[in-house]
């Protein structure tokens, strides 16, 4: 099954994917490079063309594939790309891999990137698991970041609902690289109160 195929959207196919990968390839090079002030000048007037290039065809929200990329771990202009191998109700895990965009100090990834790679991860984990769509919120994310995280080597990343009580879950979750723990979160992701989630058999309170 390909990465799009696990998107049950019609706005996200191959094509998107390597459009969104091109794009985080030109991300990570901006990242490295210090052009000289003559190509400066025009690597501005090529940007300025494509954003106006790709300015023509803006949508509505609900048809960005952004939108639904990002909810899948997808290739995305800011979000972290990963993979989910295992899902179950309680519990997920995948792997993540950061780029060199995502760096902080030489090598070891920025440690804001880290947070929002949890919080979409979690999100979503708890919004599928949940029955809550893409709704559920962010109430607190405390991340321990244990050892410097690695950029361009896939690392493990996973979490479980440790409870949930009414419209809260809490939840905990991981990234290692091997059998070192890299960072770890702990989070409370709160359900609106006009959209109380299903739940879980034998998580709920
Ligand atoms: C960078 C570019 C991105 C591009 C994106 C492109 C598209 C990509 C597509 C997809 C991405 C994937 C997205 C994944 C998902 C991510 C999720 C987010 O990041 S959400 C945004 C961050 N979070 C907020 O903005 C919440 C702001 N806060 C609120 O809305 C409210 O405060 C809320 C909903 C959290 C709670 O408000 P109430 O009015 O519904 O309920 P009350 O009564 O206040 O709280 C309910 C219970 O929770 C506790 N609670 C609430 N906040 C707490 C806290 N901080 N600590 C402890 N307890 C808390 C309360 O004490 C209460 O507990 P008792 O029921 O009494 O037991």
């Amino acid at each position: 099954m390909t990465a799009a195929e696990r998107v049950d959207d019609q706005h996200v196919d191959d094509r998107y994917l390597d459009y969104a990968g091109s794009f985080n390839r030109l991300e990570d090079e901006v990242c490295l490079a210090a052009p000289p002030e003559s190509a400066m000048s025009e690597l501005t007037a090529d940007f300025s063309a494509l954003a106006a290039r790709v300015a023509e065809h803006r949508v509505d929200y609900d048809r960005r594939p952004t939108r639904y990329a990002g909810m899948s771990g997808l290739p995305h202009p800011i979000l972290v790309p990963y993979e989910v191998h295992e899902d179950g109700p309680t519990s997920t895990s995948g792997t993540v891999e950061f780029g060199l965009r995502h760096m902080g100090n030489e090598n070891v990834v920025h440690g804001g990137i880290i947070s929002m790679m949890f919080d979409d991860f979690i999100g979503m984990f708890v919004s599928r698991s949940l029955g809550s769509g893409s709704s559920a919120r962010t109430a607190y994310l405390n991340v321990d970041y244990r050892s410097m995280t690695p950029v361009g080597r896939p690392l493990s990343v996973s979490a479980e609902i440790a409870s949930v009580q009414g419209r809260k879950a809490f939840v905990e979750a991981r990234i290692c690289d091997g059998e070192t723990l890299c960072a770890e979160a702990h989070a409370l992701f709160v359900c609106p109160a006009d959209q109380m989630w299903p739940g879980v058999a034998g998580l709920g309170d």
